[in-house]
C-alpha cells in the first residue's frame, strides 16, 4: 500500500513562526531567558544531530565549537569590529568551521568508543587552554553589545528563535542534498555509501564542519545573551550531556533538537523547584539515552513513526513484487569489444590465498556469470576490483581507463557500479530517496517510475524500512543501474527472492544491456538462474579461473562438478 504525507514543511514553518510570536506575547521574562537558552542548545543540539544522529558519529566536543563562537563574538565585541552582533555571530560560526574539520580528520579512520575518545580528549584541551586564555572582556566585566532591535530580552528570545528556524530549514534542505543522504548512508554502511560513488572522507568532514558551524553559532547567540562570558558556560561534561541529550531526543530533527534544548535548561529548574539537586537530570538524560539504545528510536523517531502510521492514507499500489513469472523472448547476447578486464588479480588474507592471478574480461552488452562455491573468491573478486581491498596485486581496466588505485567512490563514478550480498540499503530513506542518491545524477520522476516498473519496486514513497530483504536487494540493482553504469557487479541478487522471483530478476537482467547499456557480472548460487540470464559462465574455485564459456556446456564439464560437489557428478 502507497502512502500519501499529511502535512508539509510550510505548515510546519509557519507554526514554528506563529509559536514564536504568541511565546514572545505571554511568557513572563523569566521563562523567556531561560527558553532563550533552551533555543541556544537547541541550535548546538541540531548541528550535533547531523554528524550524530544523521552521519551516526560520536562527537564529544559541541561545547567547544561553541566555545570558540563565543570567544569570537567577545573578541570581536572588545575590538568594536564593525557590522554588530549578527555578523559577529555568523563570523563565530565560521571560525568553528575550520576546527570541525581537523576534528573530523581523526573520523576519517576511527569509529564508535576510538571516535569518542579522541573528540572528548580535544575537548578536554579546549577547555584548558580556553581556561588559560579566557574570554576577553570577562575580567572587565565588558558586556557583548547588541543592537537596538534585539536590545530586549523578548526581542532576543524571538531573534534565538529566527536563527533556530533557519538553521532548522536549512538542515531541512541540506537533507535532501546528496550530502544530507549520504550521511544517512554512511550511519548503514560506509561500503554501501563508497560504492554508490560518494567521497565517504569528504562526507564524513562536511558532517563535522556543518555540527561546528552550528556549535559556533549557538556560542554566539549565547555570548549575546549573557553578554558576559567565563570558560564555565562550556565544561566538557557539558559536552557530553549534550551528546547524551542529542541521542535521546533524536537532534538530527527539529522537534528532536527543541525537545532536547528544553530538557536541558528545564529538567534541572524542574528538580530546583523540587528542592532535588540539579544534577540528577543528567541521570534522568541518562536513563532516556540508554531507553533509545536499546529499542532503536529516539523519541522523534519515535513520534515520526506513529505521526506517519496515523497521517498515512493507503493508496493501492499500481504494482507488486510478486508479479507472476513473465518470461520474456530476450535470449542472452555477448558483446565483442571487452569493457572490463582484469588481469592478473591477487589477493591474500595473511597466509590465505583468496585469489590468485585471476584473468577475466566482461565484453560490453553482456550478462556474465561469475560461480563458484562457498569460499572460491567471488565476494573477494567483486572487492578487489570495485576498489575495496588494499594490497590487490593485478589491473583492472574499465572501457581502456586504468582504475588500479582509485578509491571505492572514483571507480563507481567511472562507471563500475556493485551490490553487496549483505543487506546495504539504509533504512532511513524513502525508496526514491535512495535510488536518488545511488543514481549520482539528476534523475527525473519519469526515470524512477520507469525503474519502479522494471524492477517491480512498488511505490516510491515508501520507507526503505517497510522492504523487505528481497525488495531491497531489488532496490540497491535499480540504485546501480539508474548511475548508468558501464559495469555491474551483481553480488548475489536473489538472496531472499522466491525461485520465481529470482526467474523474473533473470529476465530482467537480459534486457539490462539493451536497455542501460550495461554489462553484468552476476555472482549468483542459484545455477538455473545464471543458466537463464547469462551468455558466458566463469567459474572459480580456490581463488583460480577454474573454466569459463557458455553456461551449458560450461557447468557440464567434470571440473566444475568436482568444485561444487566434491566428485564427478555433472551438474547439467
Ligand atoms: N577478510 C578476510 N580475512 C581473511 N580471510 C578472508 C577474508 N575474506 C575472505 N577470506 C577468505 O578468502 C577466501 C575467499 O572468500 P570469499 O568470501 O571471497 O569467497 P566467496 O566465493 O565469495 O564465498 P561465498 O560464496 O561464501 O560468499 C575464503 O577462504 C575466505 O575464508
Amino acid at each position: 500500500m502507497r502512502r500519501v504525507e499529511m502535512t508539509g514543511p510550510a505548515t510546519q514553518l509557519v507554526g514554528a513562526l506563529a509559536a514564536i510570536v504568541v511565546l514572545a506575547a505571554v511568557v513572563p521574562q523569566y521563562w523567556l531567558f531561560l527558553a532563550t537558552t533552551a533555543l541556544v542548545t537547541a541550535i548546538s543540539l541540531s548541528g550535533l544531530g547531523i554528524v550524530t544522529g544523521r552521519a551516526g558519529m560520536i562527537s564529544l566536543c559541541q561545547m567547544s565549537f561553541m566555545a570558540l563562537g563565543a570567544w569570537v563574538v567577545c573578541e570581536l565585541n572588545v575590538l568594536a569590529a564593525p557590522g554588530g552582533l549578527v555578523l559577529w555571530i555568523l563570523v563565530g560560526g565560521l571560525a568553528a568551521v575550520p576546527l570541525g574539520v581537523l576534528l573530523g580528520l581523526p573520523a576519517l579512520r576511527l569509529r564508535g568508543v576510538h571516535l569518542a575518545v579522541v573528540t572528548l580528549g580535544f575537548s578536554a584541551a579546549a577547555d584548558v587552554i580556553i581556561a588559560a586564555a579566557g574570554f576577553p572582556g570577562a575580567t572587565t566585566f565588558q558586556q557583548v553589545l547588541r543592537p537596538a532591535f534585539i536590545g530586549t530580552d523578548t526581542a532576543y528570545f524571538v531573534f534565538a528563535a529566527l536563527v533556530f528556524v533557519a538553521g532548522a530549514v536549512a538542515i531541512r534542505l541540506l537533507g535532501r542534498t546528496r550530502y544530507g543522504t549520504a550521511w544517512r548512508a554512511l550511519r548503514f554502511s560506509e561500503r554501501a555509501t563508497a560504492a554508490a560513488a560518494m567521497s565517504v572522507p569528504r562526507a564524513k568532514l562536511a558532517a563535522f564542519a556543518l555540527s561546528a558551524f552550528f556549535g559556533g553559532i549557538a556560542g554566539g547567540v549565547l555570548a549575546g545573551q549573557i553578554g558576559v562570558v567565563t570558560a564555565q558556560n562550556f565544561d566538557t561534561v557539558d559536552s557530553l550531556i549534550l551528546l547524551v541529550v542529542a541521542v535521546m531526543a533524536g537532534s538530527e530533527y527539529a522537534g528532536g533538537a527543541i525537545a532536547g534544548g528544553l530538557l536541558m535548561v528545564f529538567v534541572p529548574e524542574i528538580l530546583r523547584g523540587l528542592g532535588v539537586p540539579q544534577d540528577w537530570g543528567s541521570l534522568l538524560f541518562a536513563v532516556g539515552a540508554v531507553q533509545t539504545l536499546s529499542t532503536g528510536l529516539s523519541m522523534s523517531e519515535d513520534l515520526v513513526r506513529r505521526f506517519r502510521r496515523r497521517g498515512a492514507v493507503s493508496v493501492p499500489e499500481k504494482t507488486g513484487r510478486r508479479a507472476a513469472h513473465r518470461a520474456s523472448p530476450v535470449t542472452p547476447e555477448r558483446g565483442e569489444r571487452p569493457v572490463l578486464v582484469v588481469e592478473g588479480l591477487s589477493v591474500s588474507y595473511g597466509r590465505i590465498t583468496a585469489l590468485s592471478g585471476v584473468n577475466l574480461v566482461v565484453p560490453e552488452r553482456t550478462v556474465m556469470g561469475l560461480i563458484g562455491p562457498n569460499g572460491a573468491g567471488k565476494s573477494t573478486f567483486t572487492d578487489a576490483v570495485t576498489g575495496f581491498v588494499r594490497g590487490a596485486t593485478g589491473s583492472v581496466t574499465l572501457d581502456g581507463r586504468r582504475l588500479d588505485g582509485l578509491p571505492v567512490h572514483r571507480r563507481a563514478a567511472a562507471g563500475l557500479r556493485r551490490t553487496f550480498q549483505q543487506d546495504r540499503v539504509p533504512p532511513g530513506l524513502t525508496v526514491a530517496g535512495f535510488l536518488r542518491f545511488s543514481a549520482h545524477r539528476r534523475v527525473s520522476t519519469a526515470e524512477l517510475d520507469e525503474m519502479a516498473a522494471f524492477l517491480n519496486l512498488g511505490a516510491l514513497n515508501r520507507h526503505v524500512s517497510e522492504l523487505d530483504v528481497g525488495s531491497r536487494r531489488l532496490l540497491e540493482v535499480a540504485g546501480a543501474l539508474l548511475s548508468r553504469p558501464k559495469v555491474i557487479i551483481l553480488d548475489e541478487p536473489a538472496a531472499g527472492l522466491a525461485h520465481a522471483e529470482s526467474m523474473e530478476l533473470a529476465e530482467r537482467l537480459m534486457e539490462v544491456p539493451a536497455r542501460f547499456g550495461a554489462s553484468v557480472l552476476l555472482i549468483e548460487h542459484d545455477l538455473e538462474m545464471v543458466r537463464r540470464a547469462c551468455a558466458e559462465v566463469v567459474v572459480l574455485d580456490f581463488g583460480e579461473v577454474i573454466a569459463a564459456g557458455p553456461p551449458a556446456t560450461t557447468l557440464a564439464r567434470p571440473e566444475v562438478a568436482r568444485a561444487y560437489l566434491g566428485d564427478e557428478v555433472a551438474l547439467a
